[in-house]
């Protein structure tokens, strides 16, 4: 079994609004990496982060997103950083991946003060820009299909993405 879909993109692009709608329009479950990977470890990424250290948590989310790609049949939404990973993008190789494009303007009005995302505790504007630009070439290399959401409603993105996995 395979995901119907992968989706991708920088915090606030809305891979958990936009992921879940789609699961929900095409009858099948939904899952985000992130809440696995805080089950498993028995908790929250910020925790994660602060006792482990970044690279231990990488290393268990490319645990979690091999075992998911193996075993979930629903639409699965990654950790925005996830991509970072050499072996993780590796495993996204022959999947259906959507990125979902969003430009700093949009992104920072829907994360407002990075609440509870351990990467933008520190001025989140600044550090927005920067995972913005480190990161696009990253997603362009695993993803199938780009979707831009600036300016535009949940509903509606939802609505092309759903209409282009049934085409596919
Ligand atoms: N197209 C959109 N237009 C306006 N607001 C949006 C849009 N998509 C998502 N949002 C809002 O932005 C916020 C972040 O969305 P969401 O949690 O889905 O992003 P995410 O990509 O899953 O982020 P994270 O990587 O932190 O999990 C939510 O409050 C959501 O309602
Ligand atoms: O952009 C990132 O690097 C992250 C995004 C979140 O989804 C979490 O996976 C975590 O906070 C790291
Ligand atoms: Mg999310």
């Amino acid at each position: 079994m395979a995901p119907v879909a992968v989706v991708l993109g920088v915090m606030g692009a809305g891979k958990t609004t936009i992921g879940a709608a789609v699961a929900e329009a095409l009858g099948v479950p939904f899952a985000d990496t992130d809440a696995i990977i805080e089950e498993r470890a028995g908790k929250p990424i910020p925790e994660i982060f602060v006792d482990d250290g970044e690279a231990a948590f990488r290393a268990l989310e490319r645990e979690v997103v091999a075992s998911s790609l193996r075993d979930f049949g629903g639409v699965l939404a990654l950790g925005g950083g996830a991509i970072l990973d050499d072996g993780t993008r590796k495993l996204l190789a022959d999947h259906t991946v959507i990125y979902l494009s969003v430009e700093l303007t949009d992104a920072i009005k829907r994360v407002g003060l990075g609440a509870g995302r351990p990467l933008l505790a520190i001025n989140p504007r600044a550090t927005l820009k920067y995972l913005l630009e480190q990161r696009r070439p990253l997603y362009l290399e695993v993803a199938t299909h780009t979707i831009t959401t600036d300016g535009r409603e949940p509903e509606e993105i939802a609505t092309e993405v759903v209409a282009l996995l049934q085409s596919a």
